[in-house]
């Protein structure tokens, strides 16, 4: 529901020479870090399994608290699959954009996952976080320009099927960044870009982060402020790892400002 009575940046807690918020999307704005986060672990402990069996070594699960928040969370596809097998001291061929799912490559595992987060969307739908449509809402009517930067290839698509479309104005994802040769987060490049394309300084712009690689990715931008939304009991880890402030819902934000 808009608030009629919110006008100003300060209203929506951030500071008065904000001109623009720069959306994390999956655990920031919608559900969708917990869809990715169990695609990812079924995704790598069947390969893992198979993998353990074939060279007769020990099976060592996924672990969503460990593996996917330190090497996956945040991070583009090929990245977080490539961040995570090293880890393991796994090496893979990068493979090709359209490696199919049997294929043992950095690409093919990659397209593994990306079919169960498509199955997991199609038969679970998506949530959106109340507080944060209360927050976009508010941030509009505030004046603030919006940008969504997001490593997931998926984001046009959850944006439409959510209906979250009208808030946006400019959209940084993996697409867009892989045209443009952007690094992806951690380095800050997507949330430059987000800023660049709604045409304020990165000082003028609050980047709003779930990840570690996220945060990090604004504290090395130079940005207004780094926003961190601890939804899995991580505040700590965002703080170290660069949010200026942490809250469990975008809401707080405004509700503190009140
Ligand atoms: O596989 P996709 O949809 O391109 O998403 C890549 C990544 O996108 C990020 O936004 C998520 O935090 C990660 O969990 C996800 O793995």
């Amino acid at each position: 529901m808009s608030d009629p009575q919110i006008a100003r940046p300060r209203d929506v807690g951030l500071p008065e020479p904000v001109l623009a918020c720069l959306f994390d999307l999956d655990g920031v704005i919608t559900d969708t870090a917990s869809v990715h986060a169990s695609a990812w672990k079924e995704m790598f402990d069947s390969y893992l399994q198979e993998r353990a069996e074939r060279l007769g070594e020990e099976f060592v699960p996924f672990g969503i608290a460990t593996d996917y928040v330190k090497y996956v969370d945040g991070k583009r596809r090929q990245d977080g699959t490539r961040s995570f097998l090293a880890s393991r001291n796994i090496t893979l061929p990068e493979g090709e954009s359209d490696d199919s799912p049997e294929t043992e490559s950095i690409n093919g595992l990659g397209t593994r996952k990306n079919n169960l987060v498509h199955a997991k969307i199609a038969s679970e739908g998506v949530t959106v976080y109340e507080g944060s449509v209360r927050y976009l809402e508010a941030a509009q009517a505030a004046g603030l320009r919006i940008a969504v930067v997001s490593s997931s290839a998926n984001t046009a698509e959850i944006l439409k099927v959510t209906g979250l479309e009208k808030f946006v104005e400019a959209r940084v994802d993996a697409q867009h960044a892989i045209a443009n040769g952007l690094h992806g987060k951690p380095s800050p490049e997507t949330f430059v870009e987000g800023a660049r394309l709604l045409g304020v300084e990165t000082r003028q712009a609050v980047v709003f982060e779930d990840a570690i690689a996220g945060v990090e990715a604004g504290r090395d931008g130079d940005f207004g402020l780094v926003v961190g939304v601890d939804r899995v009991g991580h505040a700590a880890a965002l703080s170290q790892h660069g949010a200026d402030v942490v809250v469990t819902d975008l809401a707080q934000l405004i509700d503190n400002a009140a």
